[in-house]
């Protein structure tokens, strides 16, 4: 089954060459042979561009150029490609002799095509009028002296984190909860969240009239759900409590030896920090744990641990905590905190003051919090599910065909980094396996001498690329190294799942980029929301095939703006980099060369990832093994989104082709067995929990507690328990 023309030929400017039929003709299985959607937002007018690369014809002149080159008006040697079991480079017999017959020709180069440029579907335009996203002003004027904070608090803030005035959310937060309220608090990515929990904590505990000792035990509970959240989350503390000695933070979250995290338990922690899976892991085993003296519950990223995958283990710590301790304060906050999360939370908040920070001033604000401390529920002045996004953040989107995802990553991340300076990426993927496929892919072809830098050029242009990948297979050990890397380095690439998603406050990053669609809009903003932090600037780009163009009207519908950068732009900084010359256009200069080069040099990026993927049957399998992993997460997008993103609109051979994969594999499709394809055909409304069951899974294994292979036995047994009722009880 090949993805193309499955050719090696001298490249031509006729990329269809005639007796060598499509596959999308009849090469693919039906259930993968569907049409790409064209993907015309619903709600917005759209008009389709055709992809100019596909079946346009070369210019006049370059004609001309043919005639030098054994194109097909010139003998061309076509030679089979190998992807069925044949050696590499193995020559067609049908065309074997007309090769020997033509020496001048043998001794040209022969570079593969991969007919990147054809049978594309057709980009559609994106019209849609802008929306008036929500915004917040992250600064106020006033400082924190007017808290009325221990001065030794006040001026560890100062000195130690050097910040002087509040941000509007910490303006909002702190004396609400310094009177003792419940609260639920939403305010934009990178507004200053963590200081508006961790202050009134740091303030109350070390204003208690009984000292606390370490020996209680802890008074405040902080639940985050990764573990680099957690670290990120116990470092500021810790950084509070400078002054205030004899009061202990600790953090528990996986990674570390049990024993050693009991040990710490069993001396005292009294500021807590964990992910959700490892505090169970405790409550489960430690005998050292208790709740009796707790004072305060902060559930940070709230609507994603009281979401799917967190849900038994939030159970098990309520009812832990309830069991011990009668009254405590509870703080809940995102910068998604939607109003399902905030009825979810009613149950268990008392009386909560709710705070949201808008475009609105801050005047209404407070009235807009005071009137809700009438009913305890989460009222903003923004729409409902409308989620404010940092005003300095530039967001764009691209539309590319499957079959040239890899290559436009390739070229954007080779345009910021070899480019220009400083610049800082995290790229985000759907599966930990993309991850790592990714990782190898670009480190062994980018960085190695499979592109191997052109003479004059400076081989510190690919020296500038420094990829890092973090994902939750990977040993606490690597991730926590590649955290720290990743934030103390100026420039370099982060590839990773959505692990990194959440909470992360890496500085200086200056582009996201989104390789696959998050699962939700919420995902969206939490992704992005690694960027342009607390004031600064920062960019993001959403890479979406034609057949999902309508997930930009998705994101307007919570008031989400992107514009749209052209593919061809992206791929044109290829133009700079001979690395990717095609051998034909000799001495031209880089800056000068045509749209129909820059294919060319496409190809030839392309053809590096091929020829690395097909080195090895060992390679070839581990890239499709990523693909069927591309396939799974696909599957799992809910199923408000299922009508954008859904595998029947998949073509898996052009998919395959962003794997390195000159064929669809035959074997994907079985494996995938009838019985899984019938399912993913029809969605069967009945089978929603089970679906959902495994999108949790999916996402317990991305925020797991580190435990999983001791617990896999016990999670074995309790798959088949019915769950629990998931309340939050006081
Ligand atoms: N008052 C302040 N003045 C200057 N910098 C601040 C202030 N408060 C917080 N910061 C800094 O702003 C950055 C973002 O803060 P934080 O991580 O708490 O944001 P957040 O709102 O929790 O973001 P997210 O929603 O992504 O979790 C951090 O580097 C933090 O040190």
């Amino acid at each position: 089954m090949a993805a193309d023309e499955g050719l090696l030929l001298n490249i031509s400017e006729d990329w269809n060459l005639p007796g060598f039929p499509h596959p999308e003709h009849k090469k693919f299985p039906r259930s993968f042979r569907v049409k790409e959607r064209r993907g015309i937002p619903k709600e917005g007018k759209s008009t389709k561009r055709k992809f100019q690369g596909a079946s346009e014809g070369p210019p006049p002149k370059r004609k001309n150029e043919i005639s030098l080159l054994p194109g097909k008006k010139t003998n061309v040697k076509e030679v089979e490609r190998t992807g069925k079991g044949k050696p590499e480079g193995l020559i067609s017999p049908k065309k074997h002799s007309a090769v020997q017959t033509n020496e001048r020709q043998a001794e040209r180069p022969f570079i593969k095509t991969s007919s990147l440029f054809k049978n594309n579907p057709e980009i559609p335009e994106i019209h849609r009028a802008m929306v008036k996203q929500v915004q917040e002003k992250v600064f106020t004027s006033d400082s924190f002296h007017e808290l009325g904070l221990h001065p030794h608090l006040i001026s560890t803030i100062n000195t130690v984190l050097k910040m002087s005035s509040m941000t509007s959310v910490q303006k909002q937060s702190i004396p609400s909860l310094l009177e003792g309220r419940d609260a639920l608090v939403r305010s934009q990515t990178g507004s200053g969240k963590t200081l508006a929990y961790c202050i009134p904590v740091v303030q109350s505990l070390q204003a208690m009239k009984l000292r606390v000792q370490r020996s209680d035990g802890p008074y405040a509970l902080v639940l985050v759900p990764t573990r680099e959240l957690a670290l990120q989350s116990f470092d500021t503390v810790q950084k509070l409590l400078k002054p205030f000695t004899w009061i202990v933070p600790g953090v528990l979250m996986g990674g570390e030896k049990r024993k050693s995290e009991k040990a710490r338990l069993r001396k005292g922690i009294n500021i807590l920090i964990s992910t959700p899976g490892r505090l169970v892991d405790h409550i489960k085993s430690t005998k050292n744990i208790h709740f009796s003296r707790i004072q305060w519950l902060i559930i940070d990223e709230a609507d994603r641990i009281l979401d799917l995958g967190f849900e038994k283990d939030i159970t098990v710590i309520l009812n832990a905590i309830n069991s011990e301790c009668e009254k405590r304060q509870n703080v809940l906050l995102s910068a998604t905190l939607t109003e399902g999360v905030a009825r979810l939370a009613d149950i268990s908040l008392h009386n909560p003051v709710s705070i949201s920070v808008s475009d609105e001033t801050c005047d209404q604000h407070i009235k807009g919090c005071k009137a809700a401390r009438g009913d305890g529920h989460l009222q903003t002045s923004a729409e409902p599910d409308s989620f404010a996004v940092p005003e300095k953040l530039q967001q764009h989107v691209t539309l590319v065909p499957s079959k040239l995802k890899l290559v436009t990553l390739a070229a954007f991340i080779l345009g910021k980094c070899e480019f220009e300076t400083n610049q800082k990426l995290i790229v985000f993927f759907s599966s930990c396996e993309l991850v790592e496929f990714y990782y190898h892919l670009f480190l062994q072809t980018l960085l190695s001498s499979s592109v191997a830098p052109a003479s004059g050029q400076s081989p510190s242009a690919s020296s500038r690329l420094k990829f890092l990948r973090l994902h939750g297979n990977m040993e606490q050990e690597e991730r926590t190294a590649v955290f720290q890397e990743f934030s103390q380095s100026k420039s370099g690439i982060l590839l990773c799942t959505d692990v990194a998603a959440r909470g992360l406050d890496l500085p200086q990053v200056t582009w996201i980029v989104q390789y696959n669609a998050p699962s939700s809009p919420a995902e969206y903003i939490h992704r992005i929301g690694r960027t342009a932090r607390i004031g600064c600037h920062g960019s993001s780009l959403l890479i979406l095939a034609p057949s999902e163009a309508e997930y930009v009207n998705s994101l307007a519908s919570h008031k989400i703006n992107v514009s749209e950068i052209k593919m061809e732009d992206i791929l044109s900084i290829l133009a700079m980099d001979d690395r990717f010359k095609g051998r034909r256009w000799g001495n031209k200069k880089s800056r000068s060369v045509g749209p129909q080069e820059i294919r060319e040099r496409a190809t030839v990026l392309q053809t590096a990832f091929e020829d690395y993927v097909h080195a090895s049957a060992e390679k070839v399998s581990w890239a499709k093994k990523a693909l069927q992993s591309f396939i799974r997460a696909y599957a799992t997008y809910p199923k408000d989104l299922k009508h954008i993103f859904h595998v029947r609109s998949l073509h898996l051979g052009h998919v395959a082709k962003s794997f390195g994969l000159r064929d669809a594999p035959q074997n994907l499709s079985a494996s995938l067995g009838s019985k899984k394809k019938s399912k993913l055909k029809r969605p069967n409304p009945h089978k929603k929990t089970q679906s959902k069951h495994c999108l949790a899974e999916i996402l317990r294994s991305e925020y797991s507690s580190g435990m999983e292979a001791v617990d896999a036995k016990v999670k074995k047994q309790n798959k088949h328990r019915k769950p629990r009722n998931h309340t939050l009880q006081n």
